[in-house]
């Protein structure tokens, strides 16, 4: 009973470093600390993003029962990019099942570029993780549906769910990709021909390039990310997106490839599943009570914005979010 009693006063004082007032005071003393940061470069192999003001930064956070705090840039509409490969998978895990996606995509971790053939070539099952391209493209195929456009429906109506609005596809973002994204079609023949694509391949791809090209902005990311720590349920529109079961089996993806060669350093310093996206944009989840979402353009060799992820470090530390941290 004692040990119980002074367990919880000390979770409730944890707890006390998530007051309204502590995280907006976080939240700014981050932005004003990182805003004049530099270093790294915007993503040039998609031209689009090349030309994206280097200089926007914004954050925003999205509390399990739906607050939202956010400063800076954070109603710009930038490339969602790889972010968008956590919410198709969720809708494919919704559709087959999280053991279907463990057996026919794969889950481990491939500490390898989120581009990288070699991750399908040395593994002997040729198994992925859902969070790499050669994953991702390969989820995209696997979600049951008559035709392609069907897809599509399935992957715009889950995104609006998650973000609580709809997002639109960036058009010059997505002609830009299309024009350039024959490595990824080579990796999306390389699974077909080990039998582990589950559709048309160039539907697939395109599916997949047209998802990484939807404009969202840090808010949005906020709240979608704010979905999954809040068991499903989007905190803002209370709408139930995906069965609260399937949360944890999502995130572990995260925690696992989030980062691609990168993730075990952010690991290291965060005990957190998040997401980066070449457009700039990272997530980071606290389950059960609150995301973060940070936008800065310019990205370090894995491809992570190299801002947000300072800051993103910096207000985990500061509101003892991370999970691996039992100190009271
Ligand atoms: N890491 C990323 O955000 C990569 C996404 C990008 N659309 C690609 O396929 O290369």
């Amino acid at each position: 009973m004692c040990i119980l009693l002074s367990g919880s006063v000390a979770l409730a004082q944890k707890d006390k470093q998530l007051s309204e007032k502590r995280i907006r005071e976080v939240m700014h003393a981050a932005y004003e600390k990182y805003r004049n940061t530099t270093g790294g470069a915007n993503a040039s192999y998609i031209p689009y993003l090349a030309d994206i003001d280097p200089k926007l930064y914004g954050i925003a956070i999205c509390t399990a029962d739906g607050q939202v705090y956010e400063v800076g840039d954070t109603k710009f509409e930038f490339g969602i990019e790889s972010i968008s490969k956590v919410f198709v998978l969720a809708l494919a895990m919704r559709d087959r099942g999280a053991k279907a996606i463990e057996d026919s995509i794969g889950v481990n971790a491939t500490g390898m570029p989120f581009n990288s053939v070699m991750a399908v070539e040395l593994n002997p099952r040729r198994a992925v993780n859902p969070l790499v391209n050669a994953g991702a493209m390969a989820t995209n195929s696997f979600i049951p549906a008559a035709s392609s456009a069907e897809k599509w429906t399935k992957i715009d109506d889950i995104i609006a769910k998650f973000a609580g609005r709809r997002l639109s596809v960036i058009e010059q973002l997505y002609a830009s990709e299309t024009a350039t994204n024959q490595h990824n079609r080579a990796i999306a023949w390389l699974l077909y021909s080990y039998g582990r694509f589950y559709g048309d391949i160039s539907e697939s791809v395109d599916l997949y390039t047209r998802a990484c090209s939807y404009g969202s902005h840090t808010r949005d990311l906020a709240i979608m990310a704010g979905t999954l720590a809040n068991n499903g349920v989007n905190p803002v529109t209370k709408e139930a997106v995906i069965d609260e079961a399937l949360c944890p089996k999502i995130l572990a993806t995260m925690m696992t490839e989030g980062f691609y060669d990168s993730t075990g350093g952010w690991v290291y310093h965060t005990g957190l599943p998040g997401k980066s996206g070449v457009g700039g944009g990272i997530i980071a989840i606290v389950p059960g009570k609150l995301a973060i979402a940070a936008f800065s353009p310019p990205l370090d060799h894995a491809g992570n914005s190299v801002k947000a992820l300072k800051t993103l470090e910096y207000i985990v530390e500061e509101l003892r979010l991370n999970l691996l941290d039992a100190r009271k």
